[in-house]
């Protein structure tokens, strides 16, 4: 869509009115030319009419209309210049997308709405539409619904007390729950006794929990539904795709339901029975949280790799963060820790790549769709990360990249190290792994530097270098060569003051290629000399791509006085990210 005016940038001590704001205008960047849409209410929504209206105003979005769900939404929607539709047959077909805001979400995307008392109208329009886009600040995530206030339900005044009692036998029993029926405060801000109106003309029941609505959702929705002065209840079930969460850093997650619902491993665990789950957004932070506390315990993580019985402790953390989530060490944790550890080394792998890049507001990578899809093609393991918000990637570098961290040598040659030190350390995870667990797996694709390059690498070439450190050769001896210096660095890599074992195999290895085809000494020749001049492996990496596709940087970087080749190489690299 086209923009008028830039989105807030996201920042600390934001207030969450900001927040809100900054939800409501990612969200605002769902809406195309052309759409109908519910528009929400509510201090959230509001600023998504804002936005809209200005947008409107400057002529970006054409034909855009929307169906207000309240008297009050209306006249904002009005006075910002918003186009309105009554909620008839036509508009309802074709609300394209509902933008509101919730007073609760809980992990499964479940709403608890309507505490402005625009439930009923908002229930009808969001649920006519395509999509629902809920906008929260952080502090509207709750573990379960009804923690945090009232649960409102839209009764008819007609025989009012008599419904209140109906909806309080629903929940006979339950401790701690009371209803009432909500009053308007009088003039001096005092209870009152005038029953709130709905732009309905109806009333509202407000329900309270103890801490929170326990059982089964659905089933007390159903019960609070028969009864017949009951007109509908703010309990939004299923109803939200995507949720859009400002977080606290004024940074933004979006939460997409189909994701949530995809967010199964793909990976079968043979004879160990299925390791097919739904992981909620908050189950996936519990384990990762704990996790990453795991990794900073050396009992439970060493030189790289979490030590056996991991697994289980994770297990036990979680049952107890999470009661009842029913969570196994295997396959469920197993498999997704498996699924992380693989979709991170896959955003690392596409990061590597010029025309890749990471969004951190979105937090996810951006590219254009077509070289996403033909990265895919090499690198099977990115797939289902395009235009997926990857929330966990700080988290995930934090547990498996910390080692890297040392301190020693934070540029040059000691960044290329340790950088090339954390894919190395990936891959001896994961292989730690296979050596727990004798059964078959898929093996992750992305821990080495072949694969960024070549994914002609088979999972049994890398076995066999893995256990028996056996000389590797694929069908570019250019790769080779990247994968051995690799493996140098690894061997060297704890202590900085290897480096001139490095040196020296280096040389041995120059020495080697001697013997070799001339185009294959000068690749060597080249690495050697970035990797000399301090170029990280990220940048190696973007170096070799040029480097294979055009031969004559190489001979001019060696033409050049060694003082001007660093300049040379980053202009190449300027050049190139410039090309994507
Ligand atoms: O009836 C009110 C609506 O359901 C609102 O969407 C909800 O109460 C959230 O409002 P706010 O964005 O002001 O927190």
């Amino acid at each position: 869509m086209g923009s008028a005016a830039a989105s807030p940038q996201p920042s600390g001590n934001l207030t969450q009115d900001e927040l809100k704001r900054v939800a409501a205008h990612r969200a605002v960047e769902f809406v195309e030319s052309g759409m109908t849409l519910g528009l929400g209410t509510g201090s959230t929504a509001a600023h998504a009419l804002d936005r809209l209206g200005d947008l409107l105003r400057a002529g970006a979005l054409p034909g855009v209309a929307g169906v207000p769900t309240s008297l009050k939404t209306e006249a904002h929607a009005a006075r910002v210049g918003i186009p309105l539709l009554p909620l008839d047959a036509a508009s309802g077909a074709s609300i394209r997308l509902s933008i509101d805001g919730a007073d609760e979400v809980d992990p499964d995307l479940n709403l608890v709405k309507g505490r402005g008392g625009s439930l009923l109208r908002e229930k009808m329009i969001e649920g006519a539409g395509d999509r629902f886009v809920v906008i929260v600040d952080e502090s509207k995530l709750v573990p379960r619904l009804g923690c945090t206030g009232a649960v409102p339900v839209e009764v008819i005044p007609f025989g009012a007390p008599h419904t209140l009692g109906l909806i309080r036998k629903v929940f006979d029993g339950v401790p701690g729950f009371h209803a009432r029926l909500r009053t308007v405060p009088a003039a001096n801000g005092e209870d009152s006794d005038a029953p709130f109106l709905t732009d309905n003309g109806n009333y509202i029941v407000e329900m309270f929990f103890e801490d929170g609505i326990r059982g089964d959702l659905l089933d007390i929705s159903d019960r609070l539904l028969r009864i017949t002065g009951v007109i509908e209840h703010g309990m939004f079930l299923g109803m939200a795709t995507t949720v859009i969460v400002a977080n606290k850093d004024g940074t933004v997650t979006v939460i997409n339901k189909k994701k949530m619902n995809q967010a199964v491993s793909s990976t079968s665990t043979r004879g160990r029975g299925k390791s097919e789950r739904v992981w909620t957004y908050f189950e996936d932070e519990a384990l990762l949280k704990a996790l990453f506390e795991l990794s900073l315990d050396p009992k439970w993580k060493s030189e790289g790799s979490f030590k056996n019985g991991y697994l289980s402790v994770l297990k036990a953390t979680l049952a107890e963060k999470i009661p009842g989530c029913g969570l196994t060490a295997v396959p469920h944790i197993e498999s997704r820790v498996r699924h992380f550890r693989t979709k991170y080394g896959a955003i690392e792998v596409m990061l590597a790549n010029s025309g890749f890049s990471w969004d951190e507001n979105r937090k996810m990578v951006q590219c254009e769709k077509q070289q996403y899809e033909d990265h895919c093609k090499r690198h099977p393991d990115a797939k289902g990360l395009y235009g997926i918000s990857f929330p966990h990637l700080d988290t995930l570098a934090a547990i498996y990249g910390k080692d890297i961290a040392t301190g020693k040598g934070a540029e040059g040659l000691g960044d290329a190290i340790s950088n090339l030190e954390k894919e190395i350390t990936l891959e001896e995870s994961h292989d730690r792994e296979v050596e727990e667990d004798s059964m078959s797996r898929e093996t992750p694709r992305w821990a080495s530097d072949r694969n960024l390059l070549d994914s002609t690498s088979s999972t049994s070439k890398r076995r066999k270098r893995d256990k028996g450190n056996e000389v590797r050769k694929s069908s570019d001896p250019f790769l080779d060569m990247l994968g051995e210096f690799r493996d140098d660095l690894k061997n060297a890599s704890n202590h900085f003051g290897k480096m001139t074992e490095i040196m020296e195999r280096e040389a041995k290895l120059q020495e080697e290629a001697a013997h070799k085809d001339p185009m294959q000494v000068l690749q060597q020749k080249s690495i050697t000399e970035l990797t000399r001049l301090g170029f990280t492996s990220t940048e190696l990496v973007k170096a070799a791509s040029v480097f294979v596709n055009v031969p004559n940087q190489m001979t001019m970087l060696f033409a050049l006085p060694e003082t001007l080749r660093r300049g040379f190489i980053l202009n190449m690299l300027a050049n190139e990210a410039q090309k994507n």
